[in-house]
């Protein structure tokens, strides 16, 4: 595991950006795993930036997100279909098609968690993989107590979860209780990880992954065992 420690959130978001920018530009055809949250918001910006500066092209990226909340329409504003919109998709020349997220509202979602599985096996497996972490060390929405061994699956969100992502919605009431997420095994397929992390809130769950222990119990502890994953990390107590 490669540890980059930073000074500012924003010096994450460029450094995060970069490893994104090199990745494009040595595959253009990328297949790109993506992530939502406050962590990625910078790192988006960036993105744009160098797209609109013609450093990089979503031309022929093809993307899949890590997660989606079940029973939002993806036109709800708190939706990850929206954030993702909002914060990248609408500003570059990414082909809409060739965007994925999990769709939490279709009737069959067993179907559905195994059908975005093949889908990312159909693309040819994930070259870059964009993680964030909660408070908790769960990574897409895997939460403390997933199998390492869980492919893409219907989760129910701990109530740390829902008050901690509750900011996106009107009501703390409305955050849905289940999400559909990749599995800790599906994000473990990518070639390579990018987890990024700034801020007191954050440090806990950074100082539990470098002790090194690797526990079902804090799900990013399984990044341990991945050959090329890159922490980019700061902020104090
Ligand atoms: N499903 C997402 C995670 O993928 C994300 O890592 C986490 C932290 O978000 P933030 O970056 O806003 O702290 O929030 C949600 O739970």
């Amino acid at each position: 595991m490669r540890w980059i420690e930073v000074n500012s959130y924003d010096e994450m978001s460029i450094v995060a950006a970069s490893i994104f920018t090199e990745q494009l530009q040595v595959k253009p055809a990328s297949i790109l795993g993506l992530a939502t949250g406050g962590s990625p918001v910078g790192m988006y910006k960036e993105l744009v930036k160098g797209q609109q500066a013609g450093d990089i092209s979503f031309k022929d990226v093809k993307t899949f997100n890590l997660d989606e909340y079940v029973g939002l329409d993806q036109s709800s504003p708190a939706s990850y279909w929206t954030f993702m919109h909002e914060n990248l998709f609408n500003h570059v020349d990414i082909n809409e098609k060739n965007i994925h997220l999990p769709n939490g509202k279709v009737t069959n979602l067993a179907a559905e968690c195994v059908a975005y599985d093949a889908r990312i096996a159909e693309a040819g497996g994930i070259d870059l993989q964009l993680l964030g972490i909660g408070v908790n060390g769960h990574i897409g929405f895997n939460e403390p107590g997933t199998s390492f061994a869980s492919l893409t699956n219907i989760v129910e969100l701990t109530e740390s979860t829902r008050t901690e992502n509750a900011i996106y919605f009107d009501n703390p009431a409305d955050v849905p209780t289940q999400a559909i997420t990749m599995g800790i095994q599906s994000i473990m397929n990518a070639k390579a990880i990018v987890l990024i992390a700034f801020g007191e809130k954050k440090l806990e769950a950074i100082e539990k992954l470098q002790s090194g222990v690797v526990s079902e119990d804090f799900p990013a502890s399984q990044l341990l065992n991945h050959p090329n994953v890159t922490v980019i990390y700061g902020g104090t107590k």
